[in-house]
């Protein structure tokens, strides 16, 4: 394996719409290591998740995957997860296809992908909708639907925004018992989160300023 952090951005810009979103920025995470990705409504949550997981390109800077820049090596994405806000799934598919062709996808062959997809689904407790379009599922069983998928594909890192915002407080209790065990056997965890409940159980807390608060923090360095 590559030396260095799991995941790291330097000095990374990233744009949404023309406009700078995330100025500048440093981090590093570690094997193992569940981050809450907090901050303000606006804050650049959502673009700086979608960057590091390398679905959109830097403005500036770079993203590192086990210390080799992304943009050097675009097949290391593969070992990135993303659960999206809007969840990312394939509305016409059913919830288990959702999860089996994410996984066909990463290269499982089809027997596989379908004993590994029926397990990530009953450990979200989504398993009786197997065979249910994911459009007729409400929000919070979408969600857990693309909670599974990002499980069952054991990335190297998994980017979740925002993981347990439709769900009640069973679910949430079991979304996050689900995320957090992955760290355990080594994958690296970013949650966005306004939860301080998820914030509490992460290991470290990164706090996403507004760029122009985060501009002025700069100046004042
Ligand atoms: N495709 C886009 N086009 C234009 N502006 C965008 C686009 N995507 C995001 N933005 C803007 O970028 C800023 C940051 O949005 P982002 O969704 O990353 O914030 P966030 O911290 O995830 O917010 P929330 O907590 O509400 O989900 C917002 O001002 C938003 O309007």
């Amino acid at each position: 394996m590559a030396p260095g952090p799991a995941l790291a951005c330097r000095a990374l810009s990233c744009q949404a719409g023309g406009r700078t979103i995330v100025e500048d920025l440093t981090l590093e995470f570690e094997p193992g290591e569940r981050v809450a990705l907090m901050g303000p409504s606006g804050s650049g949550k959502t673009t700086l998740l979608t960057t590091l997981a390398g679905l959109l390109p830097p403005a500036a800077g770079r993203v590192l995957v086990g210390g080799v820049p992304l943009d050097e090596q675009p097949e290391l994405r593969a070992g990135l997860a993303l659960v999206f806000q809007s969840y990312g799934l394939l509305s016409l598919l059913t919830a288990a296809e959702n999860v089996e062709v994410a996984l066909r996808a990463a290269g499982r062959p089809p027997r596989e992908a379908m004993r590994l997809a029926a397990e990530a689904l009953d450990r979200l407790r989504v398993a009786r909708f197997a065979d249910h379009l994911v459009e007729e599922l409400s929000g919070g069983q979408q969600q857990r639907v693309a909670v599974a998928r990002a499980l069952a594909l054991r990335p190297r890192v998994l980017l979740a925004d925002e993981p347990t915002a439709e769900q009640d407080a069973t679910h949430r209790a079991l979304v996050l018992d689900e995320l957090l065990a992955i760290a355990a056997r080594g994958t690296t965890l970013v949650l966005a989160t306004h939860d301080p409940e998820v914030a509490e159980r992460c290991d470290r807390v990164v706090e996403l300023r507004a760029l122009a608060a985060s501009r002025r923090a700069r100046r004042s360095r």
